[in-house]
């Protein structure tokens, strides 16, 4: 079998996503999420001009190899660009071998470890009856574990919290990423929200009871001592996981939390190779591997990257905001069924423009979901509904603090 063509395909349902489709010579595609959030042209780019000449006449089975030549011989490596680049080709390539052997693709990694993938949703409020509305809605949705995000007194706009006024006027927590001419700017004050949180998660926990999984994101913004302080306030509440709670750059800073806390700790959405999560593995300083198939350098980078934490009892918890597209969101319940060590799927519904642009075949029911029986990975791309969508610029927001400093968002 060779590779005849490759298309990139930039296309803006409810948010920006960027597809590679494969084509080989014997009829059978293979499709690859490269998006990356905000920066999706660079991504586009990178492909187009720089991989997709390199794709053709190549065998689409030898995934290692191209791998292999894509990190390496572009010499310059790692980054988020560069491996968004290296996933969505290898999903791609994976997609099109599942679909040969006339499999679903978790069946060429091992096989199903597990009948289906506990997800979590994303709650929030601007306070506490609108945040117990909020968890109550996802657990009718079927929900059976619940990410919680406040909003902090004395804070205008805080990430996370969907009902708080959007620049677009777009329900914020479904695309933070909003289309506008420059990034939203909004406040921050870590002292006010470590005030606040602990009183959010009791009161939670009283109306709630003990059983159900709550999570929290702190979104990098606190220094090592702070997220410390963090960790040990919410112990009583018995957390899931608290995700982020420092800046990702400064692995040593986990130590320092680690010490401190018992409360499990997830990082690394931000990362996109192995070798940021070096120390935190080898020191298990966290409890959860946070990366995104589509961020990571595909299947083929988180297979090993997750074998390594597993040597660890370090667990899963792939990133699935609606910023990964539903390809890459489907390549991440692959491995989720067929890897021993999973934790936990995160799973941000997308809206109907991208169901209608991406049909897919996961099925979400009483809090697990399935990548569905399908050969390949399961989801088809409609280019004519992608052609009624064109490109729109778009950004994250960022923080300030009240001196105008610029804060981690
Ligand atoms: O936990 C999460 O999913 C978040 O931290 C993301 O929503 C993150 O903000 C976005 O992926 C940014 O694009």
């Amino acid at each position: 079998m060779k590779i005849i063509a490759a298309d990139v395909i930039v296309a803006s349902p409810d948010r920006n996503f960027v597809t590679l489709k494969i084509t080989t010579d014997e009829g059978i595609t293979g499709l690859g999420d490269g998006t990356l959030n905000g920066r999706e042209l660079a991504v586009a780019s990178y492909l187009a001009d720089h991989v997709v000449p390199l794709l053709i006449g190549r065998d689409p089975h030898r995934i290692e190899d191209t791998w292999q030549f894509l990190y390496r011989s572009a010499y310059w490596r790692r980054g988020p660009v560069t491996m968004a680049a290296i996933a969505a080709v290898d999903v791609a390539l994976w997609d099109i071998k599942a679909k040969a052997a006339g499999m679903p693709l978790y069946q060429l990694l091992g096989g199903a470890s597990r009948t289906g993938i506990m997800a979590y949703g994303h709650a929030s409020g601007r306070d506490l009856p609108e945040l117990f509305d909020s968890i109550r809605r996802h657990l009718e949705m079927g929900y059976r574990s619940i990410r919680v995000q406040t909003s902090v007194p004395g804070i205008n706009a805080v990430y996370g919290v969907a009902a708080q006024p959007s620049v677009d006027g777009k329900r914020y927590d479904y695309e933070p990423a909003q289309r506008t001419a420059l990034p939203a700017e909004e406040d921050w004050d870590t002292r006010a929200y470590l005030r606040h949180l602990p009183g959010v998660f009791e009161a939670v926990r009283g109306e709630f009871g003990p059983d159900l999984p709550l999570l929290h994101d702190g979104h990098h913004r606190m220094t090592p001592i702070q997220a410390a302080r963090l960790g040990k306030a919410l112990e009583p509440y018995d957390l899931f996981w608290l995700e982020d709670c420092t800046p990702a750059e400064n692995q040593e800073a986990l130590r320092l939390v680690r010490q401190h806390t018992t409360t499990p700790l997830a990082i690394g959405e931000v990362f996109n190779t192995v070798w940021d999560y070096q120390t935190l593995i080898r020191e298990q300083l966290i409890d959860y591997v946070r990366s995104a198939v589509t961020h990571t350098g595909g299947i083929t980078a988180m297979r090993k990257l997750l074998d390594y934490a597993a040597q660890y009892q370090i667990k899963s918890g792939i990133h699935g905001p609606t910023d990964i597209s539903p390809v890459g969101m489907a390549a991440a319940l692959h491995l989720d069924l067929a890897i021993h060590n999973f934790g936990i799927q995160e799973y941000m519904q997308h809206g109907p423009a991208t169901n209608e642009v991406f049909r897919q075949s996961f099925t979400f029911s009483d809090g697990y979901l399935h990548p569905g029986e399908l050969p390949g990975i399961g989801v088809d791309l409609d280019e004519e509904a992608a052609a009624k969508f064109p490109y729109q610029p778009a950004y994250l927001p960022f923080n300030r603090l009240k001196d105008g400093t610029v804060h981690d968002w």
